[in-house]
C-alpha cells in the first residue's frame, strides 16, 4: 500500500497547542506500540515543532515514554555549526533532549562538519546502520514516524521548489541550497520519507492556508504535495491554517 497526499487523513484541531498535544500523544503511542526493537522517529525542524518539544519534555508526558526504545533522527538540518541558533538539532536539544533520559547514542543529529555532500552520505550511513540494510525494503519501513512541517512556499523537510534533490530516486539523504531560505541544508529525500509507517504533517497559522489547501489536494507542483508513505499520512492542522476547508 502507498498513501499519497490525496489520501491523507486530516485532523483539524482548535489551536496550535492542541496540534502539539495531539502530536505528543502520537509520539508516545508510536513508542508504546513498537513491538520489538527501537522506534525510529524523524523530527521535523522549523518553528512548528517547538511547542511539541516543550510538551513532550514535561514530566507527565516524558514519563510515558520508554526513551531507551527510541532512536531520534531529523527530517532536515540547516548546514550550520553545532549550536547555531538556526540549527534544528540545537532547538530540539534545548527544548526536549536535554530534559529527557534518552541515551546519547540514540540521538542522531545530521552532521555539519565537512561538506554538505559528504555529510549527507555519512547520515545515510547512520540510517543504514540503524535500519540494518543498505537498501530500503518494501514492507519494512525505515521510520516508524516522520514528522514534517509545511513552508509557505510549499516546501517540506528541506525539499524546496526547484531543487535537484526533488528528483533523487535512490539516496536517502540529499543536499539543498534554496535561494529563498537561509543556509544550505541536508534533507531526507522522497524515498527515505516514503519508507515510513506514519508521516504526520504539523501545520499551524493562517499564513499556511493557501499551501495547506494545495497539500490536501496532492498538488504535485509543490514539493510537499508529492510526499508519499508506504504507511499512513496524517495532517494535523489548527483551525487558523485549515481556513474555510475546516
Ligand atoms: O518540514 C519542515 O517544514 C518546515 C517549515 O515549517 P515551519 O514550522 O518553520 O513553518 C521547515 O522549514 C523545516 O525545517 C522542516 O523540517
Amino acid at each position: 500500500m502507498t498513501t499519497d497526499m490525496r489520501h491523507a487523513i486530516v485532523d483539524v484541531l482548535e489551536t496550535a497547542d492542541a496540534v502539539a498535544m495531539r502530536m505528543a500523544e502520537l509520539f508516545i503511542r508510536t513508542v508504546k506500540e513498537k513491538a520489538e526493537g527501537k522506534a525510529r522517529i524523524a523530527l521535523s525542524g522549523g518553528s512548528t515543532p517547538k511547542k511539541l518539544f516543550t510538551i513532550l519534555a514535561r514530566p507527565d508526558m516524558a514519563g510515558q515514554v520508554d526513551w531507551s526504545r527510541v532512536e531520534l533522527f531529523y527530517g532536515d538540518e540547516r548546514y550550520v555549526a553545532e549550536g547555531h541558533a538556526d540549527s534544528n538539532h540545537a532547538s530540539a536539544r534545548e527544548l526536549l533532549l536535554s530534559r529527557v533520559s534518552i541515551p546519547a547514542g540514540q540521538v542522531h543529529p545530521m552532521p555539519t562538519a565537512t561538506t554538505a555532500a559528504e555529510d549527507a552520505a555519512r547520515y545515510q550511513g547512520t540510517l543504514q546502520k540503524s535500519y540494518g540494510a543498505t537498501e530500503l525494503e518494501p514492507g519494512r519501513p525505515l521510520f516508524d514516524l516522520v514528522m514534517l512541517g509545511l513552508g509557505t512556499d510549499g516546501h517540506t523537510a528541506s525539499l524546496f521548489p526547484g531543487e535537484p534533490v526533488l528528483d533523487e530516486k535512490t539516496a536517502w539523504v540529499g543536499v539543498a541550497a534554496p535561494s529563498t531560505a537561509p543556509h544550505e541544508r541536508l534533507t531526507l529525500t522522497y524515498p527515505a520519507i516514503a519508507s515510513s509507517a506514519l508521516v504526520v504533517f504539523l501545520v499551524t497559522g493562517e499564513n499556511k492556508v493557501p499551501m495547506l489547501a494545495r497539500l490536501r489536494q496532492g498538488d504535485g507542483s509543490i514539493p510537499s504535495g508529492r510526499i508519499v508513505s508506504e504507511g499512513k499520512i496524517l495532517i494535523l492542522a489548527d483551525r487558523a491554517a485549515a481556513g474555510e476547508l475546516s
